[in-house]
């Protein structure tokens, strides 16, 4: 939990406005930061559970809150529902049968869109209005303790509108979003779930059968964790992500991941053949081809997967670089949000990941530690 933005003005406090958050966890939390202590505005978490409210407050990221929806709800100008996708659908109906406020916005956060907008659109919300949402960024850490005004900066913040959905109310959404400073896309569920499917979904379920197959190896000998210490920890980074929120994206997405399950095997399987015939120039086909769509990647938005401005810097290996490195970018003011040693053996230099939260510390640090004649990579 971190930070304050100052620099927005359009919150008025002699037109107060409620925000009600249904699960302040990571995502909820980060939300409710971006708002929290601006003009005029009141927010007002939710819980089931009585002992996560006074944690809510005592960490100062909710005015107030409750464990009793109706009072969450009343004269909710935004609700936003945070919850694992698998309850998104229940607390649309249990709002359906409140008295909203006329013209309340209810949104979600949901990492998966067509089936809460499927259903929130066959329901009567009595003046209320439904719109789709997923803001793009997270990590695989839970829970509010997580949470982080700068989660969202940067990142795609999608919107799934419907053909019904007013667009004033779009409007209304989008603007209190700019809080996040994260960048609104508009799509349509559908599209959204076979893309976040593809680029999120599918990644994370690699991740977690290539840790288990590993680990299955590991138990008849134990060297294969000990040297899955660097890249390999790197690259299942996600495989840690919380098996609740997980299981419930991959069912809500299930028809999505069947198909994608499907053309993974069919990858795999093209690269066995490959193998199989010794294929030397067909691999390497397979890296160019890859290497060359990537290469095209937009570069260093923060968003799935890389939640993070990272450089890498090349050190020489003794014991004190670290703590040198950190106090040259301390003494200039430059945020690091994590530092790690990734490479370090004694015949060659290591190499030193730095992770920032904000482009412009990521930035600054680049240029300081270039003109310290470090040799800093992208
Ligand atoms: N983790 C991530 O990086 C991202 C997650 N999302 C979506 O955001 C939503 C929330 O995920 P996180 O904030 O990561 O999870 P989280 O575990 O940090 O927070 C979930 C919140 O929901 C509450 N909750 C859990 N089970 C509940 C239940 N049965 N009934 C009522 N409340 C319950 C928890 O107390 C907590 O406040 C999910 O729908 C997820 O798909 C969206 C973008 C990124
Ligand atoms: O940790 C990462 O890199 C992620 O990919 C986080 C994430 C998880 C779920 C989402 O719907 C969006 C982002």
């Amino acid at each position: 939990m971190s930070g304050e933005f100052s620099d927005f003005t359009d919150f008025d406090a002699a037109n107060p406005i409620r925000i009600a958050v249904f699960g302040v966890g990571l995502i909820g939390g980060s939300l409710a930061l971006c708002f929290k202590g601006k003009p005029g505005v009141h927010i007002v978490g939710h819980s089931v559970n009585p002992a996560s409210i006074e944690k809510y407050v005592a960490l100062g990221v909710v005015d107030t809150a409750t464990t009793s929806l109706e009072e969450a709800a009343k004269d909710a100008d935004f609700i936003f529902l945070c919850v694992p996708v698998g309850r998104l659908e229940e607390y649309v109906d249990e709002l359906s049968r409140l008295p909203l406020k006329p013209g309340c916005i209810i949104s979600d956060v949901g990492s998966t869109k067509a089936s809460v907008v499927r259903h929130a659109d066959k329901l009567g919300l009595s003046g209320a209005v439904f719109i789709g949402g997923h803001p793009m960024a997270g990590s695989e850490r839970s829970g509010v303790e997580a949470a982080s005004l700068y989660l969202l900066e940067n990142a795609y913040y999608v919107l799934t509108p419907t053909a019904s959905t007013p667009p004033e109310s779009v409007g209304k959404l989008e603007r209190l979003l700019k809080h996040t400073r994260a960048h609104i896309v508009k799509t349509d569920a559908v599209q959204h779930d076979d893309i976040v499917g593809a680029i999120s979904h599918l990644p994370h379920m690699i991740a977690v059968a290539l840790v288990n197959q590993v680990a299955g190896y590991n138990e008849s000998n134990e060297l294969y964790m000990r040297l899955a210490a660097g890249g390999f920890r790197d690259i299942t980074r996600i495989a840690a992500s919380d098996p609740i929120i997980w299981r419930d994206i991959l069912l809500s997405n299930r028809d999505v991941m069947r198909k994608l399950v499907r053309d993974w095997q069919d990858e795999m399987e093209r690269f066995a053949a490959l193998l199989e015939r010794e294929d030397g120039e067909g691999i390497a086909e397979r890296f160019r081809s890859a290497g060359a769509f990537r290469s095209q990647l937009p570069e260093r938005r923060k968003g799935m997967i890389t939640p993070l401005f990272e450089c890498y810097v090349d050190v020489p290996d003794h014991p004190g670089i670290i703590g040198k490195i950190a106090t040259e970018l301390g003494q200039e003011k430059i945020n690091l949000s994590n530092l790690q040693i990734i490479e370090s053996r004694e015949d060659v230099p290591g190499i030193m990941r730095l992770s920032f939260k904000q482009e412009d510390d990521l930035d600054r640090a680049t240029s300081l530690l270039k003109s310290l004649n470090y040799e800093v990579h992208m």
